[in-house]
């Protein structure tokens, strides 16, 4: 009876008389330092407006800020809920407003008998929930794209706890340092780049054998400038308007991965009544959208094979940066003994390992499992089992150069895929006395023929001269 015939205002009134209430005051600042919960209240309260619960909020965006966020104005209450409690937030602010004895506060409101709740649980909440909310507004987030949606909405993001840095990242020190100084000019120079017309963005090129460390430097490059990732995966069926939607809804402060470009070859290959895209297309799309509506974006392509790309892709001005990833030199070793062994000085076996690095093909990424399979050793024996590996893998490589040029010799016709040339060779289909010599060879104990193949495999130069 009361509820229909009492309006709520007057209702809430005769409730608050019988319900004594309690407030807290949260200044802005205590004395002249800043106050934790008042901070702590703006960033949860952040999570709690909505335009249904309050008539007015207060919109920002500062330029490292990914989105807007959206507070509690001046004199607007929010309602919140702990517990059994009900809770009244309301922003206000007090004394002479141009000058400097002005003073910001919250009231917060609630009814006196939870005062000790709100005082020793909800207060401490709120502090661990606005460092919560930090924490996960300054993650950078990793975005794929879902398979099987094909408009704006097919990114799916988690949090990239990729905790590779440049620090840690094995790769020749001055390069490492000209793509670290690449980036910080890129991110200082918004306003030239708005003087002299061009597009906020910047291209790299990664490439270098698999394993060593393309993706590892992508990570590297979001985490040190907290750009989010978006990987494009481009071996999908896409027509043109797709990507446009995709690429459309990428934001700022973003890296738009395109990894294996080489493979972006194919795109070529497709027939445009298809209607799906060809790099060329890609690539307008990509300097047409970014132009137009794109700040701060960088792209990054990666290709095992530099060699096979699309002339158009390199182009002058349209990577802005080449970066060569290669196997692993000592610089490089020395780092991972670092990060692995904490080995930060010298070892007595540093000057073998030196020379073995000089001859032998070996990727960060191999060095890095060994080191990992080992762990748990002394560093002398990890590093003892490494000199072992080396040497192995420069035997390989001999017999590698050996049998490549005896098949090289051979011919050619039949080798067009390795594996086949392989099996027939096993099915002594060959008759060629080069042919016999290299049987021998692929024979021998130490040398398993499927290893062969894989060693050919990523050994992508050999692999590609015998193509
Ligand atoms: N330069 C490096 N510094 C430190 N660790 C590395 C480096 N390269 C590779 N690694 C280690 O090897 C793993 C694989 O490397 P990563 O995936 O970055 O290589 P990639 O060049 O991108 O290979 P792919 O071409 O196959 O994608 C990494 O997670 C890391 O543990």
């Amino acid at each position: 009876v009361v509820k229909e015939l009492i309006p709520p205002v007057i209702r809430d009134y005769l409730f608050a008389i019988f319900r004594r209430r309690f407030t807290f005051i949260i200044k802005e600042k205590c004395d002249l330092d800043r106050n934790e919960i008042f901070e702590a209240a703006t960033t949860y309260l952040r999570t709690k407006v909505t335009s249904d619960s309050t008539k007015c909020l207060e919109a920002s965006k500062t330029i490292r800020q990914k989105k807007p966020t959206f507070d509690i104005a001046m004199g607007q209450e929010v309602l919140d809920r702990f517990g059994d409690i009900e809770l009244k937030w309301k922003l206000m602010e007090k004394g002479d407003l141009t000058k400097q004895n002005r003073q910001v506060f919250f009231e917060l409101s609630f009814e006196k008998k939870f005062e000790e709740i709100v005082r020793e649980s909800y207060f401490p909440e709120i502090i661990r929930r606005s460092e919560t909310i930090k924490k996960e507004e300054e993650m950078v987030k990793l975005y794929s794209r879902e398979s099987g949606c094909l408009d704006g909405r097919a990114w799916r993001s988690v949090n990239l706890e990729h905790p590779a840095t440049f620090e840690k990242l094995a790769m020749e020190p001055e390069l490492k340092k000209m793509v670290k100084d690449d980036l910080d000019r890129f991110v200082r120079r918004k306003e030239l780049y708005k003087k002299v017309g061009k597009a906020w963005k910047r291209g790299y090129l990664i490439y270098g054998p698999p394993g060593t460390g393309k993706s590892n430097l992508i990570a590297a490059m979001a985490n040190y400038l907290k750009f989010n990732i978006y990987d494009l995966n481009i071996s999908s069926r896409l027509s043109d308007l797709q990507l446009r939607k995709i690429l459309l809804s990428t934001s700022n402060r973003s890296i738009l991965v395109i990894e294996d470009i080489d493979r972006a070859a194919e795109l070529n290959d497709r027939e445009r009544r298809d209607e799906l895209f060809t790099l060329s297309d890609l690539l307008n799309i990509i300097d047409g959208l970014w132009s137009s509506c794109g700040d701060e974006r960088i792209i990054v392509f990666t290709t095992n094979h530099k060699d096979r790309l699309d002339p158009a892709l390199l182009r002058p001005g349209r990577m802005d940066l080449h970066v060569h990833m290669s196997y692993c030199t000592m610089d490089g070793f020395k780092l991972l003994a670092s990060n692995y062994l904490d080995i930060n000085g010298d070892h007595q076996l540093y000057r073998q390992i030196e020379g073995l690095l000089a001859n032998v093909e070996v990727t960060p990424a191999e060095i890095a499992e060994e080191l990992l399979q080992s762990s748990g050793n002394s560093d002398d024996v990890v590093l003892a089992g490494l000199v072992k590996f080396f040497k192995q893998k420069k035997l390989e490589k001999a017999k590698t150069a050996k049998l490549l040029e005896l098949l090289k010799s051979c011919d050619t016709d039949v080798y067009v895929d390795f594996e086949g040339f392989v099996k027939s060779f096993k099915q002594k289909k060959l008759e060629n006395a080069k042919a016999e010599e290299a049987g021998q060879l692929l024979k021998s104990d130490d040398i398993d023929v499927e290893g062969l193949v894989k060693l050919f495999k990523k050994n992508q130069l050999l692999y590609s001269q015998l193509r």
